[in-house]
């Protein structure tokens, strides 16, 4: 039987730092972050629609798509982050989908599903358990402000487009605090492997 687990949480919870624990012990990660550039790349379809949809103003010179551009485009308008979320996400499930088959037929027991959206993109039927990474919404901000150099106006406009965290954990099978240390988040890390009897 292979586990599929749904690995969630809000922007800059630390869903990557545990993926990242989770790939050093083996696991197989399917992250719709890195699905979410593939598909958008020049000359795919959703490029296509991109491009269609916004102008050729949110294209760099070298006609790939300014993420910082319409990033700050869509998380001031939460229209356009439809429009945006109609294109790439029927393309993000797909290619999903078929690196979780190609996954399954290379015998992995366990595959996790990193999936920002989860929740707010209805996607809990593509999984069997849900682990939502936390943290608090103060350490949020400073971690997001500081890694993408937002001011706190920025890091605030992306935060309010998800869903409340508070919301996320509630249906969570798995809760990982991530508002303190590393360590203590790779002992939580361990726990649930554990708990989960959880085998790459
Ligand atoms: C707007 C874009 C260009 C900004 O790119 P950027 O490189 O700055 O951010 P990145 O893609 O690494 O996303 C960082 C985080 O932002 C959050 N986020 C991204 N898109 C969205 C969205 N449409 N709604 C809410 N939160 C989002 C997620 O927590 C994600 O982990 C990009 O995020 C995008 O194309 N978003 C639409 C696709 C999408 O929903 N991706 C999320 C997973 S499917
Ligand atoms: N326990 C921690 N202590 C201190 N800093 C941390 C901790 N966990 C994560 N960080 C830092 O916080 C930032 C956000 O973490 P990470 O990139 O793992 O979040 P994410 O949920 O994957 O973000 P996104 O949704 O944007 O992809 C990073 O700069 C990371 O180095």
């Amino acid at each position: 039987m292979v586990a599929i687990i749904g690995l969630t949480g809000g922007i800059a919870s630390g869903k990557s730092t545990v993926s990242k624990m989770l790939k050093e012990k083996g696991f197989t990660i399917i992250d719709a972050d890195v699905a979410a550039r593939v598909v958008v790349e020049p000359k795919k379809l959703a490029y296509e629609q991109i491009v269609q949809t916004f102008g050729k103003v949110i294209l760099q010179e070298d006609g790939t798509i300014d993420r910082a551009k319409l990033g700050s485009i869509v998380f001031h308008h939460e229209e356009e982050r439809l429009k945006l979320n109609q294109i790439v996400h029927p393309a993000v499930r797909s290619y999903m989908l078929e690196e979780k088959d190609r996954a399954i037929a290379t015998g992995k027991q366990t595959i996790i599903m990193d999936i920002p959206l989860l929740f707010e993109s209805k996607l809990q039927w593509m999984v069997e358990k849900i682990i939502v990474v936390f943290v608090d919404e103060e350490t949020q901000i400073t971690r997001l402000q500081e890694r993408n150099s937002f001011s706190k106006e920025e890091a605030l406009a992306r935060i309010q487009s998800q869903l409340p965290l508070t919301d996320k954990v509630k249906e969570a099978h798995i809760v990982i605090d991530n508002s303190g240390t590393v360590e203590e988040t790779q002992r939580q890390v361990e726990n649930m492997i554990k708990k989960l009897n959880l085998i790459p």
